[in-house]
């Protein structure tokens, strides 16, 4: 299964400034693009405009929310059909600042993965521990009931394992940690949607830099990763998507 180098750009990125990423992000992806998926997820407001500089190079084009509903009153609120009517293909679903931020239940997070399904949307769907879960030794029970909880039966899409301990702290989860997690997450995944083991991707998130990339890359079930800061600079996030692979350009 291909690698994915997913950028999360977060609250990140004006028109001048996030066009000017996109564009040396794409200039130098090519060669990057050749074994490993791409996929941008910059803010609402620059998704149009970046969908005709991402899509010639074959770089994925993602959202960082959806309603669950398809249309209706919700003022502030971003339907996954409007996504996929402006040329996005995934949708991040779930993630921590959002279950915190925004007080988002697994239960609403499982309607959202379905509603993005519904529309054509790839989903990816974010779980991971917090350091309080960690201390208290409960990190197996924390992700299996949000794999429970959060993917719908007939889920077809990707996972991110993201401890919310090493988002923006600078500090990844150790390798060894992240192939404990991702085996866990495989088995659950299976026996959640009973179907094969490896059948489902999953990606790890958390202060994942240049430098440590292709040892992440290489942690055996580890189908690519989530990146946020270092996502911000085509230098950086280019350089994650060519970690560790022979230099053939
Ligand atoms: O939350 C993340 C990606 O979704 C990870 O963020 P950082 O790479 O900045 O730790």
């Amino acid at each position: 299964m291909r690698q994915m180098i997913m950028g999360n750009w977060k609250m990140h990125g004006l028109r001048g400034s996030g066009e000017r990423l996109a564009r040396e992000i794409a200039k130098g992806a090519d060669p990057a693009c050749v074994s490993r998926d791409l996929v941008i997820a910059p803010p609402f407001t620059l998704l149009s405009s970046l969908a005709p500089l991402l899509s010639p190079h074959g770089i994925g084009l993602a959202a960082q929310d959806c309603h669950e509903d398809p249309d209706g009153a919700h003022t502030g609120d971003i339907a996954a059909p409007m996504l996929a009517d402006l040329g996005v293909s995934h949708v991040i679903l779930g993630h921590s600042e959002r279950r915190q931020n925004h007080h988002e239940s697994s239960a609403l997070i499982c309607r959202k993965v379905e509603a993005a399904q519904k529309s054509g949307l790839i989903p990816v769907l974010c779980v991971g521990e917090t350091e309080a879960d960690k201390a208290a030794d409960r990190v197996e029970d924390v992700l299996g009931r949000q794999i429970e909880e959060s993917l719908p039966r007939g889920f077809s899409g990707i996972v991110a394992y993201e401890p919310v301990w090493a988002i923006g702290t600078g500090q990844a989860a150790t390798e060894q940690d992240i192939s404990d997690r991702m085996a866990f997450l495989h088995a659950a995944i299976a026996r959640h949607l009973e179907t094969d083991d490896k059948a489902t991707r999953i990606l790890y998130g958390g202060s994942v830099k240049p430098e440590d990339a292709a040892s992440i890359l290489a942690v055996p079930g580890v189908g690519g990763v989530l990146v946020g800061g270092a996502s911000l600079t085509a230098e950086s996030f280019l350089g994650i998507a060519r970690a560790g692979l022979k230099p053939a350009y």
